[in-house]
């Protein structure tokens, strides 16, 4: 059987990106790994690792095997060589480059899926070019709706706002974006995680959930009247939830994901708890993209002592949603261990 060919894109030079990738060709993962990037980064990336990797250009041919250690890179020239920890503007359109190969890669079926390696959002800014995240980016460039969505083996947090300033976000949460939101979620837990009938729990966005009103009236005025509405749909949605207890362990037997309403409210959560095996996915997307739940780590970068245990389940998740994209009968990736659904096998 050929491989699942899987786009892995290396983010920021100066961070742990390139390095990781050194790591996961290591692994025994059954994935034809295409690494995009320069190919001497990553030749020097595995030397700080202490790794030994064997690269070839990548020619699309289809392969039945890899061998630990191999990689295939779709080469993507640096501006500028990496110095460690140190980020450089002048690399930001090889790592916009990298990101764009892989969205047309992905559509066009070279690839199967993408992987990303974490980027220095910063960098890019400053080379003069307006840029908030993949997840922005992959959005803009599919023309598409998407959300964010973090997921460890026990806990889904999507995210109704992602890369804004906290000032911005209330005026960001309308009865029109929220729906939309909630519409793609409860779509892709059904398709990507086979969920038959998602419940989703919505955090409200003030404290205690506005607290009838007298903490704040988003609750009240927009969230609320949405879920009421949604609910008279058939969608099964708990809230809005008070975010201080919404993670505690009687709340969460109650859901299969999270709406939350911005970035800093969730994530610590699941960043605190379950930072080695949590994932990012855009849902939305028409091709799969998983990516870690960590940043550039430039304090580690050159160093050879990042974990790259979360690109591991990153690219684990990818394979799995490529396998389910050709499986009539599956179950979620992680939920059939919260006893959630079937064991993923392929139909006669
Ligand atoms: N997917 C992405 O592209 C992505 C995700 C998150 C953050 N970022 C970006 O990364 C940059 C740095 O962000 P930050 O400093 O807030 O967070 P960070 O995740 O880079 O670092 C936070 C802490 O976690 C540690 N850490 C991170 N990854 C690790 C790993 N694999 N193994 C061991 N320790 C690890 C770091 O050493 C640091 O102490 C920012 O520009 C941010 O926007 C990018
Ligand atoms: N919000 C993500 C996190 O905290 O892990 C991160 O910034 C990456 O986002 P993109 O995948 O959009 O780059």
């Amino acid at each position: 059987m050929t491989l699942p060919r899987l786009a892995v894109t290396a983010g920021e030079p100066a961070g742990v990106g390139p390095e990781l990738i050194a790591q996961l060709a290591a692994t025994p993962l059954a994935a034809d790994l295409v690494a995009i990037t320069d190919r001497d980064l990553l030749v020097r990336a595995a030397a700080r690792c202490d790794l030994r990797i064997t690269l070839a250009d990548d020619d699309g041919s289809p392969r039945e095997q890899r061998t630990p250690g191999s990689l295939r890179v779709r080469h993507v020239p640096l501006g500028a060589e990496e110095i460690p920890g140190r980020p450089d503007p002048r690399n930001a359109d090889h790592v916009l480059a990298t990101l764009t190969e892989a969205a047309n890669g992905c559509t066009a079926g070279r690839y199967a899926a993408v992987v990303t390696a974490p980027l220095q959002k910063a960098a890019i800014n400053e080379a003069g070019i307006r840029f908030s995240g993949h997840t922005e980016f992959f959005a803009e460039h599919a023309h598409a709706n998407v959300v964010m969505m973090l997921a460890s083996p026990e806990l889904r947090v999507a995210l109704a706002t992602t890369h804004l300033p906290l000032g911005a976000v209330p005026a960001a949460i309308t009865r029109t974006s929220l729906e939309r939101t909630l519409r793609i979620l409860h779509a892709e837990l059904r398709g990507k995680f086979d969920i038959a009938a998602p419940r989703i729990a919505v955090l409200g966005l003030n404290p205690h959930a506005g607290e009838s009103g007298h903490l704040g009236r988003e609750e009240l005025d927009t969230i609320i009247p949405l879920l009421d509405r949604l609910r008279a749909e058939g969608m099964m949605l708990i809230g809005p939830l008070p975010a201080d207890t919404a993670f505690v362990p009687a709340q969460r037997a109650r859901y299969d994901a999270v709406l939350a309403m911005y970035h800093d409210q969730a994530l610590p959560v699941l960043k605190s708890e379950a930072f080695d095996r949590t994932v990012n996915l855009t849902l939305g997307l028409p091709f799969i993209r998983t990516s870690v739940d960590h940043g550039t780590a430039l304090d580690l970068a050159g160093t050879g002592r990042a974990d790259p245990s979360s690109l591991i389940a990153a690219a684990n998740m990818a394979l799995e949603l490529v396998a389910r994209r050709g499986t009539h009968l599956s179950s979620s990736p992680w939920g059939e261990e919260r006893g959630e659904g079937p064991i993923l096998r392929k139909t006669p």
